[in-house]
Formats: structure tokens, sequence, C-alpha cells
């Protein structure tokens, strides 16, 4: 290795002789280095973060259900202003009297065609709240975690009361 690389090495993991990840804040450089070709790449890799939010339906219908999943995700999106490019994948989970359709079909709506998107049903807690959708999102960010922003709508913002709220819909 070249001695003018010796401050990347001092701060990046060696994953073998041609290859280390060198991490600068938040931000991780994938770094190759083809010495015998006397070429060094970088490329960012941005860190993997989870964003949190949850609403709630009056009615177990499909409409509502879509209508309400989609008001969540954009503002998701307008509150951490990212990329659907940059999302891994989405979770969602319905509570168990919540299932006229799946939320997954609306991020397809909004345009997340290409997004692995995957619903399951959440934990008939007596301590949970009735209707409630919930979602996971997955991203690709050099955010650090205190600054992503969880959005809790409607009936939802009970749920998490110790964090900050960007928005608060009421229940219409
Ligand atoms: O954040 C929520 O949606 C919650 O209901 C809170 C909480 C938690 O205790 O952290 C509880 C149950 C859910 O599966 C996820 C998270």
């Amino acid at each position: 290795m070249a001695g003018g690389n010796a401050a990347i090495v001092a701060h990046a993991i060696v994953i073998n002789p041609n290859l280390c990840i060198m991490y600068r804040g938040y931000k991780a450089v994938y770094i190759e280095l083809f010495i015998s070709k006397n070429v060094i790449t970088e490329r960012m890799i941005n860190l993997l973060r989870g964003i949190r939010g949850a609403t709630t339906v009056v009615k177990n219908e499909s409409t509502e259900i879509i209508e309400r999943v989609i008001e969540l995700l954009t503002a998701i999106v307008q509150a951490n202003e990212f990329e659907v490019e940059d999302i891994g994948a989405v979770i969602f989970s319905s509570t168990p009297d919540i299932n006229a359709t799946f939320p997954a079909i609306a991020a397809r709506n909004i345009g997340w065609t290409e997004v692995p998107l995957f619903g399951t049903q959440e934990i008939d807690s007596p301590n949970g709240i009735p209707q409630c959708i919930r979602v996971l999102i997955l991203l690709n960010t050099d955010l650090p975690q205190k600054e992503i922003k969880h959005i809790y709508l409607r009936e939802a913002v009970v749920l998490r009361q110790d964090l900050k709220q960007e928005s608060h819909v009421s229940e219409s």
C-alpha cells in the first residue's frame, strides 16, 4: 500500500489486502485498492437506519387504509427528505382488526414499485391501540440516528409520546 494512504488506513477496517471500509463520521466509504494495477476506487456507502411511523383508521375498509398509509408515508418522506432509491425495504404491520387490504399496496400507489415491501400482523396485545398500521422504513442515509424523524399520526400519537412529533393529524 502506498505511503500516502496511511492516514486512510488508520480509520479503516481492512477486509482483505484489496478492500477496506473507511468511516468518515457517519459515512462509510468502501475502498477497493487494486494495488497491482495502481488503481484506487472509492464508493460511498451510507449506513442503514430505521424510520418508524404509525397511524390509525376508523374503519376496516380498503379505501381508508390506503389513504391513511399514503398520508403516513408522505409525512415520513417530507419530514426526513429522502429519495425512494435510498429505501432498503419497508415493513408494515396491521393490528388483527384490520384486514381489508395490504398496506404495501399504498406504497406502490405512490410509486415505491421497486422497494421490497412486507406486511405482517401486530401482536394482539391488550395494551395496544386498535385499528393501527405501523411502518418501519429501512433507509440508507448519512443522517445520525438522533436526526431521524419518526412520525405518528391520528390515534397513534399516543404510542411514542417520548418522541418529538413533527405533525399531528386529527381523526376525521
Ligand atoms: O412504536 C410503536 O408503534 C409502538 O407501538 C411502540 C412499540 C414499542 O414498544 O417500541 C410497541 C409495539 C410495536 O410493535 C412497536 C413499537
